[in-house]
């Protein structure tokens, strides 16, 4: 889908003055939707946006893939709207949520505020107010210690617990908007799936992240120092963001076009050519140092801007002309994002991938026996090599059985799919 935009303010200006272009920019992406006036045809309701991206986030998560979903752009533009909605229209958080209710999965919110992460799910006016560490696992990554995690058994409880953590959210009135998101806001449901397959236990564990981003806006040195200290954390977070994309969107394309050499080389010469290193590419160029660190925004998003996730930006703009040039900023934000090439693996739980590989070599056991025994039909010449086989099928049967039976007995364990 293209993406059209037009500088009004080239229009009054003699036409060989102004270069065609720069009147009218082209973007590409994968879905763009016009949702400004419902009257008119090709308007874009949140269902339309649910069925699309929404249902999309739903089948990654079964499939076992961590899911990100972010909103980025300008103050006032909707972000807030896509991902929480209003009463009337519930946007694409509550219609996932409401989704997933059934499966008792645990979900967390938090808020980052000039750089400290707050519980927007933590009772008590000083629990609320605390700032929680972020610390990092060294295989499932960075993640906020201590914070709240929360069950719930019906729809009317997952708006409950959701409404709750939008009320104590931090917004603020500015020059574009009245009710405008001082934080970026983190809401996830750790996803679950856990069935008998062929009586073999299947299970996998992803993550799924919705993110509403604060709005980025210019300075404005009448607004009072809080204002001002937000206004710069926002803007420090939402520039490293752009960092953090720009460098990871670079290193997609080096790699690929690494590879396309890679690919020639070996077509012409017939030789194999072993895989790149890590940090030199194609024509000696170095891979770009990706700076997660330098915000709490994308060292907590580090999985899901650049490695294990399928992740969706949705970038929000004003239809108005007033709001060009951030416009042109968002579109080409979202354009360079699009270049990232992330890596998502299904997440399966690491005792039931164990049980599968065991089963898998039972089988090749068995198989191997059978054929032994049909090559050598006299006990004498098998009797040894058949009794080492079977007593290895036996072992890897006893573990297999010893597998199962902790992984049903689990204390947390829901048969849910
Ligand atoms: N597509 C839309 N249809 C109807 N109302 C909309 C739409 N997009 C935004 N709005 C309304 O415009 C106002 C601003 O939108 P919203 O709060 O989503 O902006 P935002 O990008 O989250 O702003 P900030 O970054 O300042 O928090 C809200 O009152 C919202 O309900």
């Amino acid at each position: 889908k293209v993406v059209r935009i037009q500088n009004v303010k080239l229009d009054g200006r003699a036409d060989g003055a102004v270069d065609s272009r720069e009147k009218l920019l082209e973007f590409c992406f994968d879905y763009c939707y016009w949702s400004v006036d419902p009257a008119e045809p090709h308007y874009a309701s949140q269902e339309e946006v649910f069925q699309d991206l929404g249902v999309l986030v739903l089948s990654g998560a079964s499939e076992g893939y961590n899911v990100c979903l972010f909103a980025y752009g300008q103050t006032g533009s909707g972000k807030t709207y896509t991902m929480m909605g209003t009463p009337d229209s519930i946007g694409l958080t509550p219609r996932i949520c409401q989704l997933v209710v059934l499966s008792h999965l645990p979900r967390s919110f938090l808020e980052i505020y000039n750089e400290r992460v707050r519980d927007l799910l933590r009772g008590g006016e000083q629990k609320k107010r605390a700032s929680l560490r972020v610390r990092e696992h060294p295989e499932k990554g960075p993640y906020v210690q201590d914070l709240s995690q929360h069950v719930v058994s019906d729809c009317k409880q997952a708006m409950h617990l959701l409404e709750e953590g939008i009320a104590n959210r931090i917004t603020a009135a500015t020059h574009n908007h009245d009710a405008s998101s001082r934080s970026h806001a983190i809401f996830t449901i750790q996803y679950t799936k856990a069935i008998l397959e062929n009586n073999c236990p299947s299970e996998t564990v992803s993550k799924i992240n919705l993110v509403d981003l604060a709005g980025s806006e210019r300075a404005d040195p009448h607004y009072c120092r809080d204002r001002l200290t937000e206004g710069s954390n926002i803007n420090k977070s939402l520039v490293t963001l752009g960092i953090v994309i720009s460098a990871l969107a670079q290193n997609s394309q080096m790699s690929s076009s690494c590879q396309s050499i890679n690919s020639v080389a070996s077509e012409g010469d017939g030789s194999t050519v072993g895989s790149h290193s890590s940090s030199l590419s194609g024509g000696g160029r170095r891979h770009c140092f990706i700076p997660y660190r330098d915000s709490v925004l994308t060292w907590l998003l580090k999985d899901s801007l650049g490695g294990n996730s399928k992740t969706i930006m949705i970038a929000t703009v004003s239809p108005s002309a007033y709001s060009y040039n951030e416009t042109l900023s968002t579109l080409r934000y979202a354009a360079h994002a699009r270049n990232i090439v992330n890596k998502p693996r299904v997440n399966e739980d690491a005792n039931v991938r164990l049980i599968k590989e065991l089963r898998e070599e039972i089988d090749r056991l068995k198989s191997m026996l059978l054929s032994f025994e049909m090559r050598n039909p006299s006990p004498s010449l098998s009797d040894e090599r058949d009794g080492n086989l079977s007593d290895i099928v036996l072992q890897n049967e006893l573990k297999v059985t010893q597998g199962r039976h902790r992984w049903l007995h689990l204390p947390d364990r829901f048969s849910y799919c």
